[in-house]
Parts: C-alpha cells; structure tokens; sequence
C-alpha cells in the first residue's frame, strides 16, 4: 500500500470484509476512486465526465448512479431519481468488492440517497471523501433542491476531507449569504470549514479577475490562471472534483491533489476551446487532450506556465559554502514561494545527485511543485522528475522529447528569437531567457540586457522565463519589460548564495507579487 499524505488514517476494520487473494503470482495494485453521482446524457458532466478523468489521470472508477438526467448542451430536461433502495444496493455491490482508496460524490438529489451513502460509508469504510455539493446545474436546473441542505451541513460535510462548492453552492450551504469578492469568498471558506471538512474549495470563475478556486485547510491557498474564452465549460465542476479524488487515491497531499486538477481543467478546456459538440450554449471538453498530441502546436500536458513565476535553481557550491544539503535548500525554497525547482548541481557525482534528487521529488510533489533537472536527462529519469532544462550546447530537445515523453516538462535556453522559434519548434514547454544582468554564477555568459529579453520575449511563441543576475533589487525591472508571455524569473545566488534561503526566498515573492499588481 502506498501512503496517502494528509488524509485520514482508517479505522482498524477497514477492508475487513473484502475476499483475500489467492493467487501466488505478484499483484499490482491500482488506484481506485468510486463517483457516486448522476448520470449526464450528454456526457460532458456527472458520472461520464468521472469515469473520464479518472481514467485520463490513469486510475480506475467505479460508479454507483444517483439519477438519471435527460440533458444535453441546451440544458437539462428531465431528471429521474433512482430508488434509495436500489442506490444502497450499488454501494454495497461495489464498496463489498473494489478496494476503492477514494469516494467522489456529485450529484445526491434527496435526503434518503445521502442516508443511504452515509449507511453504507460506515459499513465500508473508505481512506478519503471528496463533496462536491452539486446543486444547480450550468445551465441553471436544479439538482439538488434545499432539502438536502440539512444532512449536507450536519451529516455530509462534517466527514469529508474536502469540500468542492462553487459559490452559488457555498451561499446555500451557509443560508443564502453574500458572496461577491475574494474576501467575502474567504469567510464562506472559514465558515465552511467549521461545519468540519478538512479542505475547503470555493470555486469561482467571477469573483476573482482570472479563473480561481481558494482552498483553505490549515491556511489560504489563491489558485488563479487566466481565464479561457470557450463555450465548452460544461462538466468542469465535476472533473475538477474527480481529478482531485484521482491524485488523492495515487497519493498526492491535498494542495498538490488540487493543484494538478486545476491544471487538468485548465489545460482540457485550452484544448477544446474551439471544437463544436452539440448546438447549445454550453458543450462538453475533451478529456483525453493529452493522448492528442501534435509535436508542434497541441501536445498539451500539465504544465502551467505561471509556475515560472518564482523559478529556483539551486547551485552545489553555493549550497556546501553556506553548509547545507539540496534538500534543505529546495524545503525552505519551496517554503519561502518557489513555485518550481531546478537541481542545477554541476559537481555532484551520480550516485549521490540521483539520491537527492529523489528526494527532492517527494519533497516537491507533496507541495505541489515542478521539479526539473538541469542538463542531466538520465537523473531526470531516473527520478522521476517533472522535467529537464537544457542549454543550446546539451541534448537537443527533439531528442530529449523523445526520451521523456509527451507529458514531461522541458526547459530551453535562449539567447536570440531564432533559437526561441527552434525551441517551440522541436516541442519545449518554455524558455528561459537571459543573461539579463552580468552574473558570477555561470562562467563567460553572454548578456543580452533588458531589449534582449524583450525582442526574445516578443519573438517567442513559448511562455518565457528570465534568468541571469537576477535579485531583490532588479526583479521588478525585468518583469516591467511587460510582455504577456514573460511569466517570471529564474534566480540562483539571489536565494542560494544567502545565509538564510527561506528569507530571500519570501521577500523576492513579496517583490514579485507587487510588481504583479503595478504591471
Ligand atoms: C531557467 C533556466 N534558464 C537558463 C538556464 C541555463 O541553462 P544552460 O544554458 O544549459 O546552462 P547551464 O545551466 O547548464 O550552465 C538554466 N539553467 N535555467
Ligand atoms: C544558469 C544560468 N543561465 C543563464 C543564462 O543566461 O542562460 S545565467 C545563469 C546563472 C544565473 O545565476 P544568478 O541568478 O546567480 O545570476
Ligand atoms: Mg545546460
């Protein structure tokens, strides 16, 4: 059994009642996540859209229907309610048999089903418990009406690790209240999470300027992206939840869970931002993005281009000279803001390197961040590691695509706009861009300026992160070139060559945030 970071250990009877193997033979054990929710005609949302992301994200699920919807990308027609009796007899066929890490509910239309549910989770107890409290549907039908509302409150949300509502659905959890602003969303949040959820997502594609959820467990998270001009936004409720309970059953922690699932939607909905299904004012996403892939323009995986925003690139010298391991520098990195990571560890043997950087992997993916390796595609490999960067005298990116895979993150250097092109070209995900400023962290590097990164910037079809000199005192420069596909800086010495990691960390964040909120 793997570990699930954060999520509620189980009660001594746990799988007490499932049939033991008999076979001799070596098992392999899948994740397995079972939706309990209502099915969509139209299959862009409830038990479809599960079943799909589940399956994109490479984990099995099993589905119990709560109701039956006449629905398409007009709206919802008609919706049929499956007895209670006949609900609990799926929970128990499946949770008596499947060994299910996670349970998703969507759709739960009457009180009886959600008793029905309760009953059976006590029977069978399950490792996490995902709610998306699904009330009203995209096209405003509804579909589960304020009867509901009690034994959400009282009985429901209490035993949930996390909670999905969007607003409209957290005001009617809390009696009707307003919530208009980020700080208004940020006391349903607070009052949610007393109603005893660990986590708390409120969603919202309004309030906040771009697209953005709020998770709250034991602190505030924003997670924001710019918003997608697309009509095909039906089900993204439903993915976002099953994608969370996707990561949970592989092992993800909570924020890292809600992260990818983000990105999941994000990157779903870019992709079908202009295929037409249905004659509606709301279609359905493609799911399977990632299996599509064009080399040149569409291959579309996890990667968020706004993880460049705080780009940490540790250094071996730097860390022995302040006489600290990788690990402690990339642990107070992440602490202090960094939203993703690069080993760049020039003298380290191989043994030792691979050892860290596994390391580092845990210690990134539990937080959610990228980890990428510098120059080294067989560390990278080896361990698992998001990605690589690599320079224009390393392995060229065509062939570094082709031993990664499509869904790996790769990082070029670039200097000039014709090698920004060759990178977009042969498949990157970004480039980094610099030197902006002279640096002593890497030998005769020519300097290209602030104009250089613009014309590079302005010349790329790739999001673009600079690098070289960069610190406290120049960041907000650099990010006044303000071009929109320059989404960050890349800084060695500024946080490593420093007595205390963690400080210089949070106050180039600090400094990044408010250049953010003058561009
Ligand atoms: C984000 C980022 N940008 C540029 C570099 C430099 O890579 P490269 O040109 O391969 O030089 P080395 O780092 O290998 O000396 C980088 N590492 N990261
Ligand atoms: C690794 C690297 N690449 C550069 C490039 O121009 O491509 S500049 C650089 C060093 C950046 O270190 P610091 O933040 O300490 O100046
Ligand atoms: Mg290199």
């Amino acid at each position: 059994m793997y570990s699930l970071g954060g999520i509620r250990s189980l009660p001594a009877n746990w799988r007490s009642t499932t049939a033991s193997m008999t076979t001799t033979e070596s098992v392999r054990k899948v994740p397995q996540v079972l939706t309990v929710a209502g099915s969509d005609s139209g299959a862009g949302a409830g038990i479809q859209a599960d079943l799909k992301v589940c399956a994109a994200r490479g984990v099995y699920c099993a589905s119990v229907i709560t109701a039956v919807t006449a629905q398409n990308t007009r709206g919802v027609q008609s919706v049929h309610l499956l007895p209670p009796e006949f609900v609990s007899e799926q929970l128990k066929s499946v949770l008596s048999d499947f060994e299910f890490d996670v349970v998703k509910t969507g759709m739960l239309p009457s009180t009886e089903i959600v008793e029905v549910l309760l009953q059976n989770l006590s029977e069978f107890p399950v490792r996490a418990l995902v709610v998306d409290p699904v009330m009203v549907s995209t096209s405003g039908h509804v579909l589960a009406g304020s009867s509901v509302l009690s034994i959400f409150r009282e009985r429901l949300l209490p035993i949930a690790d996390i909670i999905t509502p969007n607003v409209k659905e957290a005001s009617a959890l809390l009696g009707g209240v307003k919530i208009e602003t980020v700080e208004e969303m940020r006391s349903a949040a607070k009052l949610l999470h007393e109603m005893g959820p660990r986590f708390v997502l409120v969603k919202d594609f309004k309030t906040f300027v771009e697209c953005g959820t709020l998770l709250l467990g034991k602190e505030f998270h924003e997670l924001r992206s710019p918003r997608i001009a697309t009509r095909n936004t039906h089900g993204t409720g439903c993915t976002l939840a099953s994608c969370i309970a996707a990561e949970l059953a592989k092992g993800s922690s909570m924020l890292s869970a809600v992260k990818v699932a983000k990105r999941f939607v994000d990157n779903a909905l870019d992709y079908s931002k202009d295929i037409v299904i249905g004659t509606g004012k709301q279609g359905p996403f493609d799911h399977f993005f990632s299996l599509k892939k064009d080399p040149q323009s569409s291959r579309c995986s996890i990667f968020n281009p706004d993880d460049l925003f705080l780009y940490a690139v540790t250094d071996s010298r730097m860390n022995k000279k302040w006489n600290r391991s990788i690990v402690d520098a990339v642990k107070a990195a992440i602490e202090g803001g960094a939203t993703i990571i690069q080993l760049r560890e020039k003298e380290a043997e191989t043994r030792e390197f691979l050892e860290e950087a596994k390391s580092c992997v845990g210690i990134c993916r539990s937080h959610g961040v990228c980890l990428l390796i510098n120059d080294r595609i067989d560390i990278a490999l080896a361990c698992d590691a998001d990605g690589v960067h690599v320079g224009q005298s390393d392995m060229p990116v065509d062939l570094v695509r082709s031993l990664l895979g499509p869904d790996k993150i790769i990082g070029v250097s670039c200097k000039t706009p014709e090698q920004a092109h060759q990178a977009w070209k042969d498949g990157a995900d970004y480039i980094g861009s610099g030197g902006v400023f002279p640096t002593n962290t890497k030998a005769n590097n020519r300097t290209i300026g602030l104009d250089g990164l613009k014309t590079v910037c302005e010349a790329s079809q790739l999001p673009v992160v600079a690098i070289g000199g960069i610190g406290i005192s120049n960041a907000v420069s650099v990010m006044q070139i303000n071009t929109p596909n320059l989404k960050g800086v890349a800084v060695v010495s500024a946080l490593f060559d420093q007595e205390c990691v963690l400080t210089q960390t949070k106050k180039l964040h600090k400094t990044l945030e408010e250049s953010k909120k003058e561009v």
